[in-house]
């Protein structure tokens, strides 16, 4: 038999939740059966909100250093970035995208059961581009005879826009494959590039024009990947209204962290929603939530969004069957539903669930 593969995965909990969510990651990982052929170790890293009340910096360099250095990949947590302009003070995870080139954020969305308002199954991914847009966060003040103004850079190009509508048409490829070979044909391998370039013809305009040429490859073409646009604002809207249409949307920064929030409310809650930071060799799995200073300390945190992070980026770190077990264990423990936390409408606290789902690997 192969020796197992050992992979060293960074653990970035952060703050709030983030606290209670990444323990429950790395049980998963470390109860997955090494029949898998996987192994992990594992690095403690620091970053967030405490970390630089602490030491008056978000992101120590240890951490970034450590994660180019040593990891294979890494889970994120949450950060609970004030929202007053605080001196000295940048989200940590905004700038891990960027310092790593984690060029696409990709959030799967999927409803766990039918329900009144959504009598058909919601199974949709959005793929955000991470680098760029109103997340370069060069702004600047000035003053004027009316008061002071204020000003941000949304910078799109065309190499990131590119490269992220090509992952986009990767994934509807693949999850066009997956359905066949479960004779599902319910639904028809889709991309919808969202923008507002109505209004703003050459930023979003040069995201549109970008991603319709890259979806436009005869790769995607033979898979079958039909390519369609929504301007943003009635992409939300028809998002709500038709979820279940939707396979792959594909979203400049700011439009796709809008998105997926929205989506994770069809489903019932952000605690079930996890996201992949993807660069080229490296992944961080991270929840879509915050830090839900709420919530926080009360141990009812929902880990499944986590757990379903760490699947993810099991899947893009070529561990396809380590992330299958992983998925097939988070859905029976929904769908049987009996030991749910309280966004869910139950009464389990998160190391309940967490243990359900270890009992189902
Ligand atoms: N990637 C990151 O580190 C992110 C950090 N934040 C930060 O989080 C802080 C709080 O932001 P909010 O706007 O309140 O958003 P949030 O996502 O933390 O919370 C929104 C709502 O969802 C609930 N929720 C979130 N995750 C949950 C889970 N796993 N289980 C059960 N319920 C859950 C919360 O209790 C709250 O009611 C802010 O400081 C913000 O900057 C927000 C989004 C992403
Ligand atoms: O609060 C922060 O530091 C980052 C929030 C960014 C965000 O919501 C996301 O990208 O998912």
């Amino acid at each position: 038999m192969a020796a197992a593969r050992t992979l060293r995965i960074g653990l970035i909990p952060g703050d709030g939740i983030g606290r209670e969510v990444i323990p429950a990651g790395r049980r998963i990982l470390e109860a997955l059966p090494s029949s898998l052929g996987v192994k992990f170790s594992f690095v403690d890293l620091e970053a967030g909100f405490d970390t630089f009340k602490q030491t008056g910096v978000a992101l120590p360099d240890r951490t970034v250093e450590t994660l180019k250095k040593e990891c294979d990949g890494a889970l994120f947590g949450a950060v609970s970035s004030p929202t007053t302009a605080t001196k000295g003070y940048s989200s940590p995870i905004v700038a891990l995208r960027k310092k790593l080139d984690l060029y696409a954020n990709v959030r799967p969305v999927k409803s766990v059961a039918p329900s009144p308002a959504y009598p058909e199954p919601i199974d949709l991914v959005t793929v955000r581009e991470n680098t760029e847009d109103l997340y370069v966060k060069e702004e600047r003040t000035y003053d004027t005879p009316d008061g002071p103004v204020a000003e941000a850079i949304k910078r799109i190009s065309t190499r990131a826009s590119t490269r992220i509508a090509t992952m986009a048409g990767e994934i509807a490829a693949r999850r066009a494959r997956v359905r066949q070979s479960l004779g599902d044909s319910s639904k028809q391998a889709l991309v919808t590039v969202t923008h507002k370039s109505n209004v703003l013809p050459q930023t979003d305009g040069l995201f549109r024009s970008s991603s319709f040429a890259a979806l436009a490859q005869q790769r995607f073409k033979d898979a079958g990947v039909k390519v369609e646009e929504q301007i943003i604002d009635s992409m939300l809207y028809k998002l709500v209204l038709q979820p279940a249409y939707y396979d792959v949307i594909v979203a400049p920064n700011l439009y796709g962290d809008l998105l997926s929030d929205t989506a994770a409310a069809l489903v019932k809650s952000l605690g079930l929603v996890p996201s992949a930071n993807v660069g080229d060799g490296f992944a961080i799995g991270e929840p879509c939530h915050g830090s839900a200073p709420d919530i926080a300390g009360k141990g009812i945190s929902n880990p499944i969004a986590t757990l379903r992070s760490v699947a993810l980026m099991l899947d893009f770190l070529n561990e396809e069957e380590a992330a299958a077990r992983n998925y097939k264990a988070v859905d029976g423990n929904l769908a049987e539903g009996k030991l749910l936390t309280p966004d869910m409408g139950g009464k389990a606290k998160t190391n309940e669930v967490v243990e359900d789902v270890i009992r189902r690997l």
